[in-house]
């Protein structure tokens, strides 16, 4: 982990001029960089750089800095198992087989993106937000960070610092809505790595289930690639993804 967060540190500390051949546009390009801004928000400065890298189903190596290729490859294959022990148990507490979401979201095509993040110190944090609320897309996030916190997290209505053992993995598999501050004390690194079906994978409630609980479908299906440009969107700042996903109640 602190190898990988050093590489990436390593990205983000390269001049700028290094790194401008990564500053692409869309969303699905296998390397890219920038810094964030988004238009529905106005009123506070986003304080990060990102770099994202696509792992998976091809890994894509990034040359510069020296070592990041090396170090990325294998943090990838390993969060990507721990991401299969999760899912699998998720299945299986779901009563279901624990190879069932693997299965049916075509995990072996499955979307793994590296999505690095840096948030050098703040002089007015309370001004500033490093990221802002948003939920992720993907089945489950995994998420490292150097020795600062920053993430927090919505729970009855009031926000949360995830205060994270170091070297601990923080888990999202829900549609938690979650937001990143900022300090004005050091740089604060980050590593989200989202792990989803394969990108043209619709993801449905599961036909099995519905019917036990004698349920009709609460959510409409979606390709992993539509949600991801849905998440991507404005609209995925003002309430979380999957609640537009809703099927409306006649
Ligand atoms: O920096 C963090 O802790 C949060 C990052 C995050 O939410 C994301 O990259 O989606
Ligand atoms: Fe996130």
């Amino acid at each position: 982990m602190k190898e990988m967060i050093d590489a990436c540190r390593r990205f983000f500390e390269l001049p700028e001029e290094e790194k401008k051949e990564f500053h692409t546009k869309n969303l699905l390009d296998p390397i890219k960089c920038g810094t964030s801004f988004n238009v529905a928000i106005d009123k506070v400065r986003l304080w990060r750089d990102y770099l994202k890298v696509i792992a998976h189903p091809k890994f894509n190596s990034l040359y510069k800095p020296a070592g990041y290729s090396e170090v990325s490859l294998e943090f990838s294959k390993r969060t990507r198992a721990v991401a299969t022990e999760i899912l699998n148990g998720i299945s299986e507490s779901l009563g279901l087989e624990a190879d069932y979401i693997t299965k049916v979201m075509n995990w072996h095509r499955g979307c793994q993106i590296l999505a690095a993040n840096y948030y050098p110190a703040c002089p007015q944090p309370d001004l500033a937000i490093g990221i802002p609320p948003h939920t992720d897309h993907g089945l489950v996030t995994l998420l490292i960070q150097n020795d600062m916190c920053g993430l927090e997290v919505k729970h009855n209505d009031q926000w949360v610092l995830v205060n994270a053992a170091p070297g601990a993995f923080i888990v999202n598999y829900k549609s938690i809505w979650h937001r990143a501050t900022v300090n004005n004390t050091a740089t604060r690194i980050s590593i989200a790595v989202p792990h989803g079906p394969a990108l043209d994978t619709p993801a449905v409630p599961i036909p099995e289930l519905l019917e036990k609980e004698g349920e009709k479908a609460k959510y409409i299906g979606m390709t992993y690639e539509k949600f991801m440009e849905l998440q991507a969107s404005p609209a995925a700042y003002m309430m979380p993804c999957l609640d537009h996903l809703r099927v409306k109640d006649n």
